[in-house]
């Protein structure tokens, strides 16, 4: 039997399939969630050269990286949530590996996205299921709402009252995670949740109920329109931190181009 793993490798020298970059760059300018200001803030991300062909190291370059795990294009390990804190396996350096490679749904709402606190429904996917089949168990669902292709404040779009972004209303995680044992939710605002997803029952619904579960989270994605409803796979695995919540990530989406 032919290795699979030849293949794909033909696949990819071919161009039979498409690797494609979900990732944000990670920038001193990238935005960090905001929260109420009587909670912890996410540091700022700081890239401090150390040298660059110069006095400091004449023939190399590097720099001191600092940053909150939960910048950028990043993932969330169930740990991250209270929900999720007494599970085994529940950090970015225990999870299963396995669980870094899997395949995607993707459900377009960048028209219903015009509308900052749209929500996600049931309603939304069942339609989605009915055009493109019933979601696997352990897929990524991508909520595509075009909100990366914005810059600077539009997209982290702050109010007096916090962040207004789209997400998922309670009752599609809950059954997301019950009714279709999806292995995560991605997104491409800084939150899994919608921005206003703070005043949603429970709190921060994909948060609650993804990591309750053992289930994971990607945010500040980018590009989803380039991907097709079913047939991606996503590769999404974070840096191996000693007892992380999360980590900032490339994530990139294999394609089979028809
Ligand atoms: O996981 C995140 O980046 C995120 O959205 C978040 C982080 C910390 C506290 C609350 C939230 S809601
Ligand atoms: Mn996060």
């Amino acid at each position: 039997m032919t290795n699979p793993l030849t293949l794909l490798v033909s696949a990819l020298g071919s161009g039979a399939v498409e690797v494609v970059d979900l990732t944000q760059t990670l920038r001193e300018d990238s935005p960090t969630i905001v929260l109420p200001p009587e909670f912890g803030a996410s540091a700022p991300v700081r890239i401090e050269r150390i040298s660059r062909y110069d006095a400091n190291g004449p023939a190399w370059y590097w720099n001191n990286l600092n940053f909150g795990e939960h910048t950028g294009t990043h993932f969330d390990a169930p740990v991250h949530w209270f929900t999720g804190r007494d599970l085994p396996l529940n950090t970015v350096d225990t999870l299963p590996v396995a669980d870094m490679i899997a395949p995607a749904c993707v459900i377009d709402c960048s028209a219903e996205s015009a509308d900052p606190d749209f929500l996600l429904t049931i309603a939304h996917v069942e339609a989605w299921e009915a055009k493109h089949g019933r979601i696997p168990a352990r897929s990524w669902v991508l909520m595509r709402t075009d909100w990366s292709k914005r810059q600077g404040a539009a997209y982290a779009n702050l109010r007096d009252d916090g962040a207004h972004t789209p997400g998922p209303d309670a009752a599609v995680m809950r059954w997301l995670v019950d009714e279709r044992g999806i292995l995560g939710f991605g997104t491409e605002t800084i939150g899994t949740d919608a921005g206003q997803g703070g005043h949603l029952t429970p709190p921060y619904p994909a948060h609650h109920y993804l990591h309750g579960a053992g289930r994971y989270g990607l945010q500040c994605l980018a590009a989803l329109d380039r991907l097709p409803p079913t047939g991606a796979v996503i590769l999404a695995a974070p840096l191996k931190v000693h007892e992380g919540s999360g980590s900032p990530l490339r994530v990139l989406a294999l394609i089979p181009k028809e």
